[in-house]
């Protein structure tokens, strides 16, 4: 099917179809396929979450679950229904990312982990749709508009210069490979770009320019190496979103289905206690003084030993001359990871000895900000 949205021209498929590549004979095929209908939300009781079957999200989402723990109880890797035991009452199911989003939307799960980019290219500003957590800090890409290094491109390095080049007329546009074939056509009509054609393929797309398919490519970019490789090359102003791994819900389930909201919560707790974790240490260390406040007043004048509130001080008491004083402290507080080495030389300057560095494996706050959030969002 062709859809034709001012000038910019988009192949996109009407059903999902499972085969690769076969969206410019999309005119052919429709007329063969059978109604496709998706979304039956049975009368279910379980809390149902999506997480990415396979692919690099996958390994990753089981890990930061367990981290979390909320270990994934899975039978065998080929079993697509799971579950979370410290989790009553839900169901993991194992899908495709893009499914994960679609089947938020037709109510058949509840909640989903999936890369920004897949939320925002399937879910399509749908309102049903929420984030809840924006940064699960996992899947860092973004998605970028890449062109030739060579030929016509040469000398282009910005999506400015790309609209200017006279090459693109009504009868000649850009034609630009994607499987982004919803966020596409949105930021080049919002980049004022006119006369440009979409095709779309499921993976490898950065063979389409040396294969003559495409002037540009639209896709997912981490390291870069793939663009490298295949001599090409982003531009200045190219990037359509930054991407990590999210953590999203159906604003109806949360509402509507009994315990979604509660598990929701209870997600959000946890991951937000183990992600502000991550970044940080915990320092114990001791310190001569005359009193708490005193070894308190010592450290809060260094810039990297202020802690989360503060610091901790504890008297260490020790026997002397059949007497019980107290000429040592025990300080603990949290650095993060980054300043660790600076936290010590000031810890050393201000009369520290004994640190000790261990891990943090959660910190739980105060009510959430996201929760806040989400509660607002929900008007409830
Ligand atoms: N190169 C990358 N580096 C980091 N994250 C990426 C990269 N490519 C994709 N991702 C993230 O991982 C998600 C899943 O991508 P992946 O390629 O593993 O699966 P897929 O696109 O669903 O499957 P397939 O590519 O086989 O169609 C993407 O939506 C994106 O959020
Ligand atoms: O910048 P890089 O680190 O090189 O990563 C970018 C590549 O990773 C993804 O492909 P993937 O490996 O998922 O293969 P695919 O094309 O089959 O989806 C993406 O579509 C790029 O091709
Ligand atoms: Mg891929």
């Amino acid at each position: 099917m062709w859809t034709t949205t001012m000038n910019v021209t988009v192949h996109v498929p009407v059903v999902s179809v499972k085969s690769r590549s076969w969206c410019c004979y999309a005119s052919l095929y429709v007329a063969e396929q059978p109604q496709v209908l998706n979304g039956n939300p049975p009368d279910r009781k379980e809390i149902r979450l999506g997480l990415p079957s396979k692919g690099r999200m996958s390994a990753d989402t089981l890990e930061l679950l367990k981290n979390c723990q909320l270990s994934v109880k899975q039978v065998n890797p080929r079993q697509y229904v799971a579950e979370i035991p410290q989790l009553s009452n839900l169901e993991v199911w194992f899908q495709r990312p893009k499914d994960i989003v679609r089947k938020l939307l037709s109510g058949d799960l509840d909640l989903g982990i999936v890369g920004l980019d897949t939320f925002t290219e399937y879910g399509q500003s749908n309102e049903d749709l929420i984030i809840v957590h924006e940064a699960l800090e996992y899947g860092d890409c973004r998605l970028s508009l890449a062109i030739p290094q060579y030929g016509i491109f040469e000398n282009v390095n910005s999506l400015e210069e790309l609209a200017n080049m006279s090459q693109w007329t009504e009868e000649k546009p850009l034609r630009v490979a994607t499987g982004f074939t919803y966020l596409g056509p949105k930021f080049m009509k919002e980049n004022g770009l006119k006369h440009v054609t979409f095709s779309t393929a499921d993976g490898a797309l950065e063979a389409a320019p040396a294969m003559g398919i495409a002037d540009a490519i639209l896709d997912l970019v981490s390291s870069g190496t793939t663009l490298r490789e295949n001599n090409l090359k982003e531009i200045k102003g190219g990037v359509v979103l930054e991407s990590q791994a999210v953590l999203i819900a159906s604003r109806k389930s949360m509402i509507q289905r009994k315990g979604v909201l509660e598990t929701t919560h209870e997600m959000l707790e946890r991951l937000e206690a183990h992600l502000r974790a991550i970044g940080q240490f915990t320092v114990t260390a001791n310190m001569r003084g005359s009193s708490a406040e005193e070894v308190a007043e010592r450290i809060l004048s260094q810039p990297s030993l202020s802690g989360l509130q503060g610091p901790t001080v504890s008297p260490v008491f020790c026997k002397r001359d059949g007497k019980v004083t107290a000429d040592y402290y025990a300080i603990v507080i949290c650095v993060p990871k980054k300043a660790l080495y600076k936290s010590i030389q000031q810890l050393r300057a201000i009369g520290g000895s004994g640190v000790l560095i261990s891990p943090l494996t959660y910190i739980f706050d105060e009510e959430t900000p996201r929760w806040r959030q989400l509660l607002s969002e929900l008007g409830l």
